[in-house]
């Protein structure tokens, strides 16, 4: 046996593989999010997942819909961190200029402003369950405006199993 393995993933396995990784550690009980940023030469510089910032606790703040709670100071939207937003402000190390980023849902229009000014340039994405609402359709709007390229991840079906 002298050659190479042939059956490692690709690297579009492996940067979204991580984003839904990451997904696994958010508590949104409806709706679990994960981002990882690439560099243009394929290196991780930064994950997030969707979760209240620093000091807000996961067991305080809540975590319901605003329309079942009729009250928007009880519900998870005015406090909880997009992942894609997380990601972006995790990485300490510089310019995220002509990144990429992996993330399982489309981002919203706000992370589409985060997205833009933070100079990443590809966004790849999982999942689009709410494209026909407004928020995701101007962000479609302002990333089309900005020239930052956007795909959705065609799954290989490949099934991954790790034993932690
Ligand atoms: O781009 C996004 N990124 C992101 O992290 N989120 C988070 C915020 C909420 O915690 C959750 C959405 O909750 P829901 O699907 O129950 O409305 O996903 C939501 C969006 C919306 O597109
Ligand atoms: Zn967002």
């Amino acid at each position: 046996m002298s050659g190479k393995r042939e059956d490692y993933i690709s690297w579009d396995e492996y940067f979204m593989g991580v984003a839904y990784l990451s997904a696994l550690r958010s508590k949104d009980p409806n709706t679990q999010v994960g981002a990882c940023i690439v560099s243009d030469d394929n290196k991780i510089l930064s994950m997030g997942y969707n979760g209240f910032p620093r000091g807000c606790s996961d067991d305080e703040f809540p975590w319901g819909k605003e329309h079942e709670q009729d009250d928007p100071y009880q519900a998870k939207y005015f406090y909880a961190t997009h992942s894609e937003l997380n990601a972006i402000l995790n990485y300490r190390g510089g310019s995220l200029e002509g990144s990429k980023l992996y993330v399982t849902l489309f981002p919203c229009n706000e992370c589409a402003k985060a997205i833009i000014q933070s100079g990443i340039r590809t966004l790849i994405y999982g999942e689009d369950k709410y494209g026909d609402t407004a928020a995701v359709r101007a962000s479609k709007r302002m990333l089309n405006a900005a020239g930052v390229r956007y795909y959705q991840y065609t799954k290989t079906g490949r099934k991954l199993q790790i034993i932690v």
